[in-house]
C-alpha cells in the first residue's frame, strides 16, 4: 500500500490526495505558526498525504549489508547520514555489537539490530502470550474483566475453534457509576511532578484511587478486544491517573529473559566513551553514576506498548522514576517507526530516528532521560520477513498475523537509584 502511496498515478495516491484536500480545506494557515518545533515535526511525520519524506531521518540499518533485504521489503528508508553521529568502539566482551551516539542528545545510545531474529520472536511471544495477562495490568483491565490466561491465549484457541471466542464482560455492568474519561485508546497526557529522592515520600502519600470503569463499554469478543490492547505494565505498579508509581502494591517481578536483554544492552556499551572526561552533564549530588552501571544497573519497572498502524505517542518526558539518570532500555519489535527525541522543552528541534525491529535505544543521563520524545508514525508494511508467516511454521501464524499491523515497544526503566529502598524509606517515616 505505501509503495502505491509514493506513486502519483496509483489509485491509493489519488484517494489519499482527495482525503487530504477535503480535510485541509478549512484549515487556518496561521495555525502552523504556533507549533513548537517538536509539534511541527510530529505533524510532518504523521501526515498520510503526501507520505512523509524520511531523508532527514537517521536510519542506521543502512550501514549493515545484512539488513539490505529487510530495508528493501520494508519500503520506508531514512538516511545513514541525516545527522551527526559517532560509532563507539566495541567492548571486547561484545565485539559484534554496534553502538552509536549523537552530540545532539548526550546520553542517547542507539544499538541497531541488537536483537537477532530468534530473540525478536521470543520477545513478541513473551509480550503477547506471557506478559499481557494477569497479574500484569493492561489498559483493558480498567474497563473489562479479562480472561485469566489473557486475551492472546483465548484468541489463539478460538482460531482453530471459533466457538471458543468468548464475550468479555465490562467491569461496570450498571450505569450507576459516573462515566470515566479513560476510554481504551492512546495514553492520556497528565502533568506530573518529576520524582526525586527528596519528594519521594510526598509523592508516595498522594492518593491513588483506582480508575473508574466506563459504564458505556459493551461486552466484546476477545478477538475484537485484542486489537485494542495498548499497554501492559512491567514491574512496579504504575498509576496512570497521577502518573506516579504506587509502591503499596508491591514490586512485580521482571522476567529473567527481559532483564537479561536489558542488562546485556547496558553492558555492551562502553560508558566511558559516551560520557568521558569532557562530559558536562549535571549529575547532581550522586555524581557520574555511569561509572558503576555495569555492576548496579537493575531494571525494575516498565511498560510494553502495543501500537497499531495509526497509533502515535505524543511528545512526553518519563519523569516518574526517582532515578532520573539510569539507563532506560527501549526495544523495538515488528513494524518500524519514526522516533523523535529533543530537549528539555518542546522548543528544541527533535532528532528523528527510524527504529526497526530488533533495534534497542538506551536513554541515559540527566539530559537524555528528561528529554521530550515521542513516536509520531508507525511505518506501515515494514514488518521484516523473519516476523512474517512461514509456511513450515504454523505456530507462528497467529503472531505473524497480529504483527502485520503492529509495532511492539518494550520500555524498561530503573525507578530507584542504587541503595534506595522505598519500603524502608516509607517505614522509617511512619507514613
Ligand atoms: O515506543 C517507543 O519507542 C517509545 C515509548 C516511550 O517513550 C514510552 O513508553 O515512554
Ligand atoms: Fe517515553
Amino acid at each position: 500500500m505505501s509503495i502505491d502511496l509514493h506513486d502519483p498515478t496509483s489509485a491509493a495516491y489519488k484517494k489519499a490526495k482527495r482525503q487530504y484536500l477535503n480535510s485541509t480545506r478549512n484549515r487556518k494557515t496561521t495555525a502552523e505558526l504556533d507549533w513548537t518545533p517538536f509539534r511541527a515535526a510530529e505533524k510532518r511525520f504523521k501526515a498520510r498525504f503526501p507520505p512523509p519524506n524520511l531523508s532527514d531521518v537517521l536510519d542506521l540499518a543502512l550501514l549493515e549489508d545484512t539488513r539490505t533485504l529487510e530495508i528493501q521489503t520494508g519500503v520506508w528508508k531514512g538516511s545513514s547520514n541525516a545527522i551527526d553521529y559517532r560509532e563507539l568502539s566495541p567492548k571486547a566482551s561484545s565485539s559484534n555489537i554496534k553502538a552509536y551516539t549523537t552530540p545532539r542528545i548526550p546520553g542517547l545510545v542507539l544499538l541497531p539490530g541488537f536483537l537477532a531474529p530468534d530473540k525478536q520472536r521470543e520477545l513478541v511471544r513473551w509480550s503477547l502470550a506471557d506478559h499481557a495477562r494477569q497479574p500484569n495490568e493492561t489498559n483493558l483491565d480498567i474497563h473489562y474483566i479479562l480472561p485469566e490466561d489473557g486475551l492472546w491465549n483465548v484468541c489463539e484457541r478460538a482460531r482453530s475453534d471459533p466457538t471458543q471466542d468468548i464475550y468479555v464482560q465490562p467491569r461496570a455492568s450498571t450505569s450507576e457509576l459516573p462515566p470515566s474519561d479513560e476510554t481504551p485508546g492512546p495514553r492520556q497526557l497528565v502533568n506530573n511532578t518529576p520524582a526525586t529522592p527528596d519528594n519521594f515520600l510526598l509523592l508516595s502519600a498522594t492518593p491513588k484511587p483506582p480508575s473508574t470503569p466506563s459504564t458505556t463499554v459493551q461486552p466484546a469478543p476477545a478477538s475484537a478486544l485484542l486489537r485494542k490492547l495498548r499497554w501492559a505494565n512491567i514491574g512496579w505498579y504504575y498509576h496512570w491517573g497521577t502518573k506516579q508509581y504506587d509502591f503499596t502494591k508491591g514490586k512485580g517481578k521482571i522476567d529473567d529473559v527481559l532483564a537479561d536483554v536489558c542488562q546485556s544492552a547496558v553492558n555492551a556499551v562502553d560508558w566511558a566513551q559516551v560520557y568521558g572526561p569532557t562530559d558536562t552533564s549535571d549529575w547532581g549530588e550522586s555524581g557520574p553514576e555511569w561509572k558503576t552501571w555495569s555492576e548496579d544497573y537493575e531494571p525494575d519497572a516498565g511498560i510494553v506498548n502495543f501500537y497499531q498502524i495509526k497509533d502515535t505517542l505524543m511528545a512526553h518526558v518519563d519523569r516518574s522514576e526517582v532515578c532520573a539518570t539510569s539507563p532506560l532500555v527501549s526495544i523495538s519489535l515488528g513494524n518500524a517507526a519514526v522516533f523523535l527525541i529533543g530537549g528539555l522543552t518542546r522548543d528544541t528541534e527533535p532528532v528523528p530516528v527510524l527504529l526497526r525491529s530488533g533495534d534497542v535505544v538506551i536513554m541515559s543521563g540527566p539530559a537524555c532521560r528528561r528529554a521530550y520524545h515521542g513516536v509520531p508514525r508507525i511505518l506501515e508494511n515494514s514488518l521484516p520477513e523473519h516476523l512474517a508467516a512461514q509456511p513450515d511454521e504454523p505456530q507462528w501464524a497467529p503472531f505473524a498475523e497480529y504483527m502485520d499491523t503492529t509495532r511492539i515497544n518494550i520500555n524498561v526503566r530503573q525507578v530507584f537509584p542504587k541503595g534506595f529502598d522505598p519500603v524502608l524509606v516509607v517505614e522509617d517515616s511512619n507514613l
